[in-house]
């Protein structure tokens, strides 16, 4: 019999950590469960209860042991299996309660009102979670810090790619300032307000509706909240996944609070100041949606994990030493495998594959070069986990998930209805768990239960599965017009920036070792014709749109091209794909060094490449530090200290290189990518020019190259 008091904390911190909505999905599976045939506490009881009288209720109704393994399967039942696993594990551990931090797990709300600091919607610091990065969230503070003429950027957008922690540090924001940790002085009231409902939004509603949704009991105060807009923060998340056009006419967009107007034209007053001009936004979007965010004061980029970060993540994610030192060291000496982990997602993916994989005591060198490998590999231990009786996801289950997220992503959404997930018969116990999230939203006075992927990349993900498929294997439900890959790749050319990632894993999905992956673990048939709509589609539409074939060579210019190539790694495709390019122009990209390992392979594969020229590009190296990046001008040369090409140096050593003329212009470079560059001076045998123009290289920069010059292997013809 476990010790009261101890199961009373263990119950008392599962409980705190929920966000609130969790908690009340908590509450209503209680309510209709019959759990160890005990029958089920009064739903009355329930109703009010908050999480010290749920704890308590639930150790008087079930009794202590099997109040902790109630609280376990209502956990696993609503979805929150890291909630479970880290309660099973509390238990387990013994008297010493050790805080670690569970990959997946969000930062976590509290209900109890009383406990609420300012505001019903923000957040109470969770006091035994802390973000991984918890120590470089110092430098979220000056986030709105004035620039150098004292100017206080009102809006501020942190970007950052596909599952870099976004949302995650956007919550990590409400928690700190909800404890008063954060911005204490400069915002009163602070509103996280989440994109992908905002798509739900079809009635008209105003400023002063949104924040009333926040905080429902508290009509009277919203004149108050009003009158002091500088004290107001709006924290928009995921903007990247509003499928509304921002192109409105400043006569269309709101003035007054309480003008009622559709969405689009609300958060489009709002970006653009028409109303309530003093308050402060924080935007965060994924790359590809800024063009459509238009200009804004200031941009910050999410980095991702160091070096450090990688490391402290997998000790916290393995909780046993020994494993995660040999998964570490194993990831480590993995130069491609560790450099995805900088992605916190990918951090996830990677561990809890390889964690499954020491556990089978497989082989770890069976971990994947790509982003889609990974993938593959992470649904294969997630259908199939070690120790489970749990049959594998049935075929039927995986089709339906591939037809729902692609006609989620042709259609821009997110969130699904019971009734789509019924229909397409993923209510059941291999699919819903492990692939589909609920969600419970407030409508009006009822609530709505709504269903989302995991995380929007495993919808990309299965969405990009759906086109690659073999006729007969998708399962095209009835109300959607058919899909084909060409339609998908003729929309992506138009629009680039929703389909994205989904084009990116078709590429992965393409792959041999994928084909042979998905067809072994999950019994689906890929689509070989597939690749040759590709490259016919490369060849067409590159020669059409990004070439210009007039001026100097063919030209390829689009960084995204050569990650969706990355992702194939398939030399003839490659051959093909790139056959008319000789040329790569690349202007004011910010590579991370996955990037880096990108174009060098693809510099290595495109056969008739001779010339590589980028301008204001800046080379991200493994050591940053800082987690926050700021591209705003005032703080951008100081940032970018650490501008390094050194994973684009080893490429260009490889005797395969064919490359003669390099171009770095506006990069950034210091004496210190000059080391990496004299090396490259030395080795390589084709390359005749370097340009090394509007860089910062110093004398010693330019000493050391001017030494590579002398060397004998040497064969520059042109410094500039
Ligand atoms: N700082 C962190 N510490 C631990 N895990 C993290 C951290 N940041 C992100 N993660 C993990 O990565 C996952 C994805 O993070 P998040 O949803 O915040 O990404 P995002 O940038 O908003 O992605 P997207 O643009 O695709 O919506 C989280 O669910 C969590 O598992």
């Amino acid at each position: 019999m476990e010790n009261r008091s101890r199961i009373n904390d263990l119950l008392q911190g599962a409980l705190d950590n929920l966000l609130q909505e969790d908690f009340k999905r908590f509450k209503d599976k209680l309510s209709h469960s019959d759990f160890e045939r005990k029958g089920t506490i009064p739903r009355g009881q329930l109703e009010n209860a908050d999480r010290t009288d749920m704890k308590n209720l639930l150790m008087e109704f079930y009794g202590g042991d099997t109040a902790v393994n109630v609280t376990i399967e209502v956990f696993t039942q609503i979805n929150l299996r890291d909630s479970a696993a880290k309660l099973r594990e509390e238990r387990e551990k013994g008297k010493k309660l050790k805080v670690t931090v569970k990959p997946g797990s969000l930062p976590q709300g509290s209900s109890n009102s009383s406990s609420k600091r300012r505001n019903s919607h923000c957040y109470e610091k969770n006091r035994e979670h802390e973000i991984i990065r918890a120590s470089s969230v110092i430098t979220m503070g000056t986030l709105f810090k004035p620039d150098k003429d004292g100017q206080t950027p009102q809006i501020v957008v942190l970007v950052g790619a596909a599952g870099i922690g976004k949302t995650i540090t956007s919550k990590k924001i409400m928690l700190d300032w909800a404890a008063g940790e954060l911005y204490k002085e400069m915002f009163d009231y602070v509103f996280y307000i989440n994109c992908r409902e905002m798509n739900l939004l079809t009635k008209e509603v105003s400023v002063a509706d949104m924040i009333l949704k926040h905080c429902p009991n508290n009509k009277t105060s919203i004149n108050h909240i009003l009158g002091q807009s500088d004290k107001l923060l709006f924290i928009i998340d995921g903007f990247d996944e509003l499928r509304f056009s921002f192109d409105q006419s400043e006569d269309n967009l709101c003035s007054e609070p309480w003008e009622k107007k559709p969405v689009e034209i609300i958060l489009s007053s709002l970006f653009r100041k028409s109303v309530l001009p003093e308050s402060y936004l924080l935007i965060t979007t994924r790359p590809a949606a800024l063009e459509k965010l238009g200009r804004c004061e200031r941009y910050a980029e999410i980095l991702g994990f160091s070096e450090a970060d990688r490391k402290e993540y997998f000790h916290k994610f393995f909780g046993n030493e020994k494993q995660a030192r040999q998964a570490f060291r194993f990831v480590r000496e993995n130069e491609i495998l560790f450099t995805m982990c900088f992605v916190p997602i990918m951090c996830w993916i990677i561990c809890t594959v390889l964690k499954q994989q020491l556990e089978k005591d497989e082989d770890l060198a069976q971990a994947s070069k790509t982003t889609t490998g990974m993938y593959v590999l992470y649904l294969s231990s997630l259908v199939n986990p070690p120790g489970s009786n749990s049959k594998p996801c049935k075929k039927a289950s995986l089709r339906g998930l591939c037809s729902l997220a692609a006609d989620g992503i042709w259609k821009q959404k997110i969130l699904f209805e019971e009734e789509e997930i019924k229909m397409l018969g993923l209510d059941q116990a291999d699919a819903l768990p492990l692939f589909l999230n609920e969600n419970i939203f407030q409508k009006d006075i009822d609530t709505e239960c709504l269903y989302s992927f995991i995380h929007l990349s495993f919808q990309e993900f299965f969405a990009a599965l759906f086109y690659v498929l073999e006729e007969d294997e998708r399962m095209e439900n009835s109300g959607t017009p058919k899909k084909d890959v060409k339609t998908l790749l003729e929309n992506y050319g138009n629009s680039r920036n929703y389909l994205m990632l989904t084009v990116r894993f078709l590429y992965g999905l393409l792959n041999e070792k994928s084909i042979k992956d998905m067809e072994e673990k999950f019994g689906c048939k890929i689509s070989p014709k597939i690749k040759l709509d590709l490259i016919k589609w490369i060849q067409t539409y590159k020669q059409t749109v990004l070439s210009v074939p007039s001026v100097y060579d063919k030209i390829i210019c689009q960084l995204e091209d050569f990650r969706c190539l990355y992702e194939i790694q398939d030399e003839n495709f490659m051959k093909n794909a790139l056959e008319p390019f000789t040329k790569i122009v690349l202007r004011g990209n910010n590579f991370t060094p996955m990037d880096q390992i990108v174009l060098s392979f693809c510099v290595n594969n495109c056969h008739r490449l001779v010339s590589l020229e980028m301008y204001a590009c800046t080379f991200r190296f493994e050591d940053h530090r800082t987690f926050l990046f700021s591209l705003s001008r005032d703080q951008h040369q100081d940032e970018l200290k650490h501008s390094r090409v050194f994973l684009l140096c080893q490429a260009l050593k490889d005797p395969n290189c064919k490359l003669k003329k390099l171009w770095l212009n506006y990069c950034n470079i210091t004496h210190v990518s000059c080391k990496d560059l004299a090396a490259v001076l030395k080795t390589s045998q084709r390359l005749i020019e370097l340009d090394v123009g509007t860089n910062g290289l110093q004398e010693a920069g330019v000493q050391l190259l001017c030494e590579a010059l002398k060397h004998p292997n040497c064969r520059l013809q042109r410094l500039g």
